[in-house]
């Protein structure tokens, strides 16, 4: 019977059932049960966006699974409890059978990601921020679920009140979008946050850098001390961003932009002062 139902129409309450497990908070799982929410998941692909093959990353009982399955070739989904990803092979087995699905049992933050076009995920909160940015590299469209707080301060605009680190290192990868908030009421167990829907369309940044490690590593250094201005920012986190010689580096900058604080410096002036840092830090610096 579960076999043959078509994928698109499996009903969330009775996947839990058939898996034979309820969700356990402390291993993040919290399962999608509002079928009006997972129905719009896969639309919030773009048009234009590869569907033949979407990763899905913690699948759980597998209603995203199926709803994938509708508009995928094929779907890769990572899963790392036993059980439920038992019961995946064991639900879908059709869908494997046919070279539709993959199931991997594992550690998303371990295990080889697939060569996938396109990645839709309800992701482990615990672990959304490493899995996100293991993802934003492949250059490929992701559609991911996090923590609304989280969500916000991925795409929030400098000056925004969110605007910090992951703002800069996300939008480094892509352009970042909320597309839908979600209640908690959308999921069992309930988790004590509201949720919400980005899209993270992949492209390259308007500025370029030499090192993007270094960039991303300095971004975090004077994040860490957003209420001093970027002078003392970056004299206080040489610790951090690793610069040998953090006052040849304000000595180089724009005393405009010494004179701010980390929340009003743009990513492309980021950028500019990385650059300035790669010139001037290090104590090979001159040394071509
Ligand atoms: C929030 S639930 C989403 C389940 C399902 N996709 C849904 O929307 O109802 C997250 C799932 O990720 C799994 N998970 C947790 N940590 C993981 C990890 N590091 N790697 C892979 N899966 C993980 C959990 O077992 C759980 O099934």
């Amino acid at each position: 019977m579960t076999r043959s139902e078509s994928p698109g129409s499996r009903d969330p309450d009775a996947l839990i059932r058939r898996a034979g497990d309820r969700g356990n908070p402390d291993f993040d799982q919290h399962f999608l049960v509002d079928d009006r929410v997972v129905d719009r998941i896969p639309g919030y692909l773009p048009d234009t966006a590869d569907r033949s093959h979407i990763l899905e990353i913690g699948g759980g009982p597998g209603v995203l699974t199926d709803r994938l399955l509708a508009v995928a070739d094929h779907v890769t989904v990572i899963e790392r409890d036993p059980t439920f990803a038992a019961h995946l092979r064991e639900e879908f087995a059709d869908a494997i059978d046919a070279d539709r699905l993959t199931v991997i049992e594992g550690d998303a933050l371990e295990v080889d990601l697939p060569d996938a076009t396109a990645c839709v995920s309800n992701l482990p909160y615990s672990a959304s921020s490493e899995i996100a940015f293991r993802l934003l590299p492949l250059d490929i469209p992701l559609v991911l679920m996090f923590q609304q707080e989280f969500a916000e301060r991925m795409v929030a605009a400098v000056g925004e009140d969110d605007y910090g680190r992951l703002s800069v290192s996300a939008q480094h990868y892509a352009d970042c979008e909320i597309v839908e908030s979600v209640p908690n009421t959308a999921f069992d167990p309930q988790p004590a946050v509201q949720s919400a829907l980005v899209r993270l369309m992949p492209r390259k940044p308007e500025y370029t850098v030499a090192d993007e490690e270094f960039f991303l590593r300095f971004v975090k250094a004077i994040f860490t001390q957003r209420r001093k201005t970027i002078r003392n920012a970056i004299r206080n986190t040489a610790h951090i961003s690793g610069l040998d010689d953090a006052d040849a580096v304000v000595d180089a900058a724009d005393e405009d932009l010494l004179g701010r604080r980390a929340g009003n410096v743009a990513p492309a002036e980021f950028a500019a002062l990385a650059q300035t840092a790669v010139e001037h830090g290090f104590d090979d610096s001159d040394d071509g």
